[in-house]
């Protein structure tokens, strides 16, 4: 079956700017250390200012020529686009420089296909890989068929490109089967979470904000927590205990990244989804970067295209340690902010105390007396709630307690 092919080449990175100037570098620095992460050499980057992206060879002709011979001094092997290419992008390309071309999701899916560790991490990287694929397939022999039929566009080459279209369906078909089945099992074991009393709070991030060190800090989760994209795919779920006695449970999820292909958020999309039920989101941000604001707001769009709204926000500016300028930390979508340094463990307390105040809010305060024959309920208390006190007088049980609100109406 497909797979990526090995990443071990010598490349030139390429992108276009189209409007601003810094975010454009940005990328492709980030598109550096993507290629960095795959394995790949970069040899050089080139970036050419345009009004749009070339609708047929993502580059104008002249930046083409330019690249042909740096290809050629600099003994490189490859180029790296740093959008997702079109598939006539990529024919095209191909056959002007003759050498291997890639883009950015196709670095990203190759990093996944390295990382993912579980069967549905792996199921959801192979679907991924398979949709990319397929499409270019058709793009392939429709440039073929372009070209007025004869040569190239019948024989074996047709055949085999046939073939692997349907097989390729084939085993996308089944893939989903897969997939279905992992997610009614993720949603069971959703459901059974939820089954216990305990909520959840979903940390997200850019890719590299900290947030597995977040975790393996507070719940000693021993999560792999590395300076690479996309250490983490498969998401990894960890009690966490609050200072007034009462617990979370906190689960690390895979990093967002900005041009996330929308191949992998849709084979993504169970693994996302766990910010999409959590009752909380902490937002684990990078205040070291000097592309923050950019990365909180590809956070948010992110998010946004999960569905995820009207939830609790925490946002937690992370590496306080290494943080030298004080830039002005906001934050306008989070409902609270705190400095932290995960791994310095500068404001972890706050964090915890900030949860529980979330959770509590989230709770209904009852002073009540119960008679004797309704114990029942205060069990029921004693089993969602937070039992704060309970004293069995002569007439009842006296209780005070924050309850849930789903369950207010039951007691
Ligand atoms: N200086 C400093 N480094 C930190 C801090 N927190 C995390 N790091 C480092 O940042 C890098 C990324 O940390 P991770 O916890 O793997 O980041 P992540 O958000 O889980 O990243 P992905 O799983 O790749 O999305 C590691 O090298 C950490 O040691 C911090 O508070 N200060
Ligand atoms: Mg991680």
């Amino acid at each position: 079956m497909y797979e990526v092919e090995e990443c071990r080449e010598r490349v030139i990175l390429v992108g276009v700017c189209v409007d601003s100037e810094e975010s454009t570098y940005a990328s492709v620095k980030e598109l550096e250390d993507l290629a960095r992460t795959a394995g790949a050499e970069v040899a050089s980057s080139v970036i050419q200012n345009r009004e749009s992206v070339h609708p047929g060879t993502y580059i104008g002709k002249g930046k083409i020529e330019e690249i042909r011979q740096m290809l050629y001094l600099l003994d490189a092997n490859g180029i790296i686009c740093d959008d997702e290419l079109t598939p006539a992008q990529m024919n095209h390309l191909e056959r002007e420089l003759e050498c291997k071309v890639m883009d950015r999701t196709l670095l990203i899916l190759d990093i996944f296909a390295g990382r993912a560790r579980t069967s549905e991490g792996k199921i959801q990287v192979e679907l991924a890989q398979l949709k990319y694929r397929q499409a270019r397939l058709i793009g392939l022999r429709s440039s073929l068929s372009r070209l007025g039929g004869g040569i190239g566009t019948r024989g074996p080459g047709e055949k085999k490109l046939e073939m692997d279209r349907r097989l390729i369906s084939e085993r996308i078909g089944a893939l989903k089967k897969e997939l279905e089945e992992v997610k009614r099992h993720r949603d069971l074991i959703r459901e059974g979470r939820q089954g216990g009393n305990l909520k959840t709070a979903a940390i997200v991030g850019y890719t590299n904000a900290g947030k597995s060190t977040l975790l393996n800090v507070l719940t000693g989760a021993g999560v792999l927590e590395e300076d690479a994209l996309f250490a983490t795919l498969d998401p990894t779920t960890r009690v966490l205990d609050l200072p007034g006695g009462s617990q979370i449970l906190l689960t690390d999820t895979v990093g967002f990244i900005r041009k996330l292909p929308h191949h992998l958020i849709e084979a993504f999309k169970s693994t996302l989804e766990e910010a999409v039920f959590a009752d909380i989101i902490v937002h684990v941000v990078d205040a070291s970067s000097s592309q923050m604001e950019q990365q909180m707001q590809v956070v948010y769009e992110t998010l946004h295209q999960l569905g995820v709204e009207k939830k609790p926000v925490v946002t937690l500016f992370n590496k306080q340690d290494k943080v030298v300028e004080k830039m002005n930390l906001r934050d306008h979508n989070a409902d609270y902010c705190l400095k932290i340094s995960a791994k310095a463990g500068i404001g972890l307390q706050q964090f915890r105390e900030v949860l529980e105040k979330i959770l509590l809010e989230q709770q209904i305060y009852l002073e009540r007396l119960y008679p004797y024959n309704e114990a029942g309920k205060v069990a029921l208390i004693r089993q969602w709630g937070q039992l704060l006190e309970e004293e069995f007088l002569p007439e009842g049980i006296q209780i005070r307690a924050y309850v849930p609100k789903e369950i207010y109406g039951k007691i």
